[in-house]
């Protein structure tokens, strides 16, 4: 099933999946740490209450101070100490604020972090990983797990100051008339709201963009990274990748650049009439002043608190967009952690079969959007059997090897284990049960830059005498030395040694020798051997495949003497099917092939090899 979630390509989100998505992810944050996140949004509200205290004070103050000019007696001490005392709790409620949402966002963003490692390792299948929008998805999901948690929690905390503070001051208007609240908002609002767009557009051209900034990425990748350096300088590729990275970048920001114009231009009319009320307020209670209706704290409060609600409510519109970009981050993730994940376990696994015997009947499959690789193949395998599988590029070898992994389920027919009445569908075997029964050294196989152990081991615990028959049967004994030991970190990243192809090879295979196994797969394990190396190893695998299923993926005819039985695909069909001497004496597309490579060995000067 391909990977694909409703939220997940949208750019912006619509408010009703805003607030479930805040809805799911308040608790979440609570969870992660609850007194702190309580603290936290306790002290964010108090902030919010100052700025209003303040304003009150101011009024109180010029107030006083008019009464001390008009000869009456007034004891300012009061209020001076107030205004020391707001001071002093701003200072401290703000540094207890940063400090609790360092710790609560720390905890955060590992549960954030968490629970995508953990959706990743419930992925079972390589179907998920060819999907582009996945790519695009991880991209942003990667991106941001860092920041994002911190940010939403302090944009949570800074809206929340910013509503306590709006209401609040809103409310000190109302010692100049009722009315006066309900204007200025009315005449505040509508800008509010634009501003609140124009934020937002932000976040859906970054999301507009990422295809984009994954070609960018890639770019910068080939540029820089060890594995291309070779063919990057030799091809003297770097101007090229230079060039359509900028090219990319430049057209992105031409788009956002006039998006951002257009967005400011739209905004003017709203701050006109912003300006509108809040000056027709102003000169409205500057006339009442003169006429002697309201005193001069009554101006100093209308001036202060205008100036503070519009800083507030602007503050609110912008942490409300960046609020929204975080929360569609979350929307991201929240749809990433249930999407189908194409290849899974069952809920209720059947038992794993006693008998390893393995039998394809009538399988097909087919790569997402691709023609089928495997074309109604019917074929049983019994327990312990070595099978060579030999055929040209692109005949579908190893996309068997990936069914028989469950890598990909088949589009149609199934894979069965077992015989008789014990056989069972792979799709209702417990996938890791399944998987921990199979060996694999895989022609690309994974070159972890942890210590030679660790690459053995790959997370199971040590037994030493099975990783003393790894390491002497893969031929890995060759490559240690005083220096290189099995706690040799390896990969340049860490500043680790590095090793020859043909040594790495044999690392992969001493870790398919480690795992106890029932079934043994090599797709090309000796690809980058020397021909000694090859020998040996192929010795090892002789004895290693006695008594276990053993598929061998092979261009290399010679190692296939090692088979009971041949397999020969082309197009993704099994055409031919019989042992070696078989198959020879059959004079069909086997014995071409083993011809046309025993020729190559020959002597024959002069004469194309394969021409
Ligand atoms: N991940 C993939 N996505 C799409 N198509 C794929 C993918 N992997 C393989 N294919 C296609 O499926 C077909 C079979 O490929 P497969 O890798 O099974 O061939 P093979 O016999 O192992 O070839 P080779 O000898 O070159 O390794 C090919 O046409 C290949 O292009």
């Amino acid at each position: 099933m391909p990977y694909a979630a409703g939220l997940v390509t949208q750019p912006s989100l619509p408010a009703r999946d805003l607030w479930r998505i805040l809805r799911l992810t308040l608790p979440d944050l609570w969870r992660a740490q609850p007194l702190v996140t309580a603290g936290l949004f306790l002290s964010g509200a108090a902030q919010g209450a100052l700025p209003a205290v303040t304003i009150l004070i101011g009024k109180w103050t010029v107030d006083g101070v008019s009464g001390l000019l008009a000869g009456q007696s007034v004891n300012l001490t009061a209020l001076a100490g107030a205004w020391a005392g707001v001071a002093l709790l701003s200072q401290v409620t703000a540094t207890v604020t940063q400090v609790m949402q360092g710790v609560a966002a720390d905890h955060y963003t590992l549960h954030v972090n968490q629970r995508l490692m953990r959706r990743m390792t419930e992925l079972q299948g390589l179907d998920v990983l060819e999907d582009p929008q996945f790519h695009d998805d991880i991209q942003v999901l990667q991106d941001g797990a860092s920041h994002r948690p911190l940010n939403l929690l302090s944009t949570l905390v800074y809206a929340l100051r910013n509503v306590v503070a709006a209401i609040s001051v809103a409310a000190t208007l109302l010692l100049v008339g009722w009315w006066v609240p309900l204007v200025v908002v009315a005449g505040l609002l509508p800008l509010m709201s634009r501003q609140m767009q124009f934020y937002r557009l932000g976040w859906s051209l970054f999301i507009q963009r990422t295809p984009e900034a994954r070609e960018v990425n890639y770019l910068t990748r080939v540029a820089l990274r060890h594995e291309y350096a070779k063919e990057v300088r030799l091809y003297g590729l770097a101007p090229h990748l230079q060039r359509e990275a900028l090219e990319r970048t430049r057209a992105y920001q031409n788009t956002l650049r006039a998006q951002r114009t257009r967005g400011l231009l739209a905004l003017l009319p709203f701050e006109a009439l912003s300006l509108l009320v809040t000056g027709g307020l102003f000169a409205f209670v500057v006339a009442q002043a003169q006429a002697g209706r309201v005193g001069a704290g009554s101006v100093a409060l209308v001036v202060t608190a205008l100036a503070a609600l519009r800083q507030e409510l602007s503050g609110l519109a912008e942490m409300g967009s960046i609020g929204t970009q975080h929360l569609s981050w979350f929307a991201k993730l929240d749809a990433f952690l249930n999407a189908p994940g194409g290849v899974h376990s069952p809920a209720r696994p059947q038992p794993m079969p006693a008998d390893g015997t393995i039998t394809l009947e009538n399988v097909s499959f087919a790569y997402r959007d691709q023609p089928p690789a495997l074309r109604d193949v019917t074929l049983t395998i019994p327990a312990g059997q070595t099978v060579a599988i030999v055929g040209e590029n692109g005949a579908g070898k190893s996309t068997l090897i990936k069914l028989l992994l469950r890598y990909y389920d088949p589009t149609a027919g199934r894979i069965l284990i077992g015989t008789g009445a014990a056989q069972t569908d792979l799709r209702d075997l417990d996938l890791n049960d399944w998987r921990s029964g199979v060996a694999a050294v895989f022609q690309d196989f994974a070159r972890f830059e942890w210590t030679l152990r660790e690459n053995i081991l790959l997370g199971q615990t040590q037994d030493d005498a099975r990783l003393h028959a790894a390491v002497q049967g893969s031929g890995l004994n060759t490559v240690l030395t005083d220096t290189r030991t099995l706690d040799t970190r390896l990969g340049q990243a860490f500043g680790g040694a590095d090793l020859s192809g043909g040594q790495w090879q044999k690392l992969a295979t001493a870790r398919a020798l480690y795992r106890d196994a029932r079934v043994l797969i090599l797709d090309e394990p000796t690809a980058a051997l020397d021909p000694r190396s090859e020998a040996e190893v192929f010795g090892t695998f002789a004895a290693l495949a006695r008594g276990r299923t053993t598929l061998l993926v092979t261009h290399r005819l010679g190692s296939v003497l090692m088979a009971d039985r041949v397999l020969v695909m082309k197009a993704g069909q099994i055409i031919e099917d019989g042992t070696h001497a078989a198959l020879l004496a059959r004079g069909g597309e086997y014995a071409d092939l083993w011809a046309l490579q025993a020729r190559q060995y020959e002597d024959q000067p002069g004469e194309p090899v394969l021409a």
